[in-house]
């Protein structure tokens, strides 16, 4: 049955409009589109039209007499938001590492020693499909109530084929059962399992001929991602396991130079990645060729913010014509949060960033980073209807106020599933 529903009235609707075709850089990450009491009719879980209230009420008049309205006087609405890079299905925390880290152990350290990504491995290994399963919804809840309406998420905790693909099946589950949408990534190359430490080349070769084209056989990712750093894969074998992913037809992804300079975008730019994600400690070198190459910066201020590192240098990036986008990172070592209005803070107080950029960040150039660009990220006639209503009414709130929950309404494909902050 075709449900017609108009969002009312909002004190500014934020369209992000005619960013679709390719991200936008430069000048064009303030192009925010800016609808001053601005409303948004919707049909069939799609956008007919954004405009400005008065405008939209006559040109509709006959439409709207059935309409299910949504007051939004007062309030922000923006494209629903899209993180694009997270550890979303994984077992158990590591409280005990923040600890260990607090009293000056380093994240690189604790993983050598076999915790880190290892000790989130074994308890992922060990737990049932079921206990993964309640574990990673709660965390989506806890995205879908910050405002998030797409996700990409990763495996990477598995590290045998069995393992992987275990993760990756909950999360086509999840996306099946709720409401955020789900882009799945493939991270086999996470890490090498620690009690093959010593025989890398062997491991990747693991990745490269059983693991990837079985999970491209059974359709499960749209990406292939790999840990490229010193320690763990190295420039060599990451770009084997990201061409190897090519050709059973999934795009690469990296997570580069986050401890040290690695060349990590290099290797980015080299394979034609879609975004690298990280660079921390990209090179000048390596922050140039993602410009020529196109390859998206998806940065993750938490994980600097929670490893007490420097912040990427977004402001630099910006100026070479880098494309950004704003990810949480949500993982239990380096970054356990749910909140991508926090990055936005970050963002703005420590890279660099202004509050029209962050906006970008986490809508249109978040949906160009997991591919997904025709469909959301902006509210423009035939896109999903995904929407955020903030219960602020200035844009500048979102990335002014910290450490607060501001979402009031979450709409998915024409749905209201968050009402007054609370789940529906
Ligand atoms: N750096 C590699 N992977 C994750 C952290 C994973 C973990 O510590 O469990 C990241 O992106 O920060
Ligand atoms: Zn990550």
């Amino acid at each position: 049955m075709s449900e017609t529903v108009l969002i009312r009235n909002a004190s500014q609707l934020i369209t992000m409009a005619s960013h679709s075709k390719r991200p936008a850089v430069k000048t064009a990450m303030s192009d925010i589109g800016v609808i001053e009491g601005g409303s948004v009719l919707i049909e069939n879980g799609c956008i007919v039209e954004a405009g400005e209230d008065r405008v939209l009420c006559e040109k509709y008049k006959s439409r709207l007499k059935k309409a299910k309205q949504i007051d939004a006087a007062g309030k922000l609405a923006t494209p629903g938001l899209i993180d694009p890079h997270t550890h979303l299905v994984y077992a158990g925390t590591r409280e005990n590492e923040y600890a260990m880290r607090l009293a000056g152990q380093s994240y690189m350290d604790i993983m050598q020693a076999g915790g880190g990504i290892h000790a989130t491995t074994r308890a992922t290994q060990k737990a049932g499909v079921e206990q993964l399963y309640e574990e990673s919804k709660a965390r989506l809840d806890q995205f879908l109530l910050h405002g998030v309406t797409t996700i990409e998420a990763k495996s990477g905790y598995g590290l045998t084929l069995e393992h992987e693909i275990k993760q990756l099946e909950v999360a086509h589950a999840l996306a099946d059962n709720h409401a955020v949408d789900i882009v799945s990534t493939f991270m086999g190359a996470h890490a090498i399992p620690y009690a093959e430490k010593d025989h890398p080349d062997r491991f990747v070769e693991r990745v490269v001929n059983d693991m990837i084209p079985e999970v491209a056989r059974r359709g499960l990712a749209v990406f292939n991602d790999v840990f490229c750093e010193r320690g763990v894969f190295t420039p060599e074998q990451s770009l084997k396991i990201l061409e190897a992913g090519k050709r059973h037809g999934l795009l690469p992804k990296i997570h580069a130079d986050e401890i040290e300079p690695y060349q990590g975008a290099e290797v980015a730019a080299q394979v034609g990645a879609v975004s690298a994600d990280h660079l921390l400690k990209a090179s000048d070198a390596g922050i140039s060729k993602m410009a020529e190459a196109g390859v998206i910066a998806v940065l993750l201020p938490g994980t600097a913010f929670f490893l007490m590192k420097e912040f990427a240098d977004a402001r630099k990036m910006r100026d070479a014509g880098v494309a950004l986008a704003l990810s949480t990172d949500a993982n239990p070592g380096s970054s356990p949060t749910h909140s991508l209005p926090f990055m936005m803070n970050l963002g703005c107080l420590k890279m660099g960033m202004t509050p029209e950029e962050v906006l970008t960040a986490v809508t249109i150039n978040a949906a160009h980073a997991v591919g997904a660009a025709s469909k959301v990220g902006s509210i423009e006639p035939g896109k999903k209807a995904d929407i955020t209503i903030f219960n602020v009414p200035h844009y500048l709130m979102l990335s002014y106020q910290y450490g607060m929950n501001h979402v009031d309404t979450v709409v998915k494909n024409g749905n209201v599933c968050v009402e007054g902050g609370h789940l529906l």
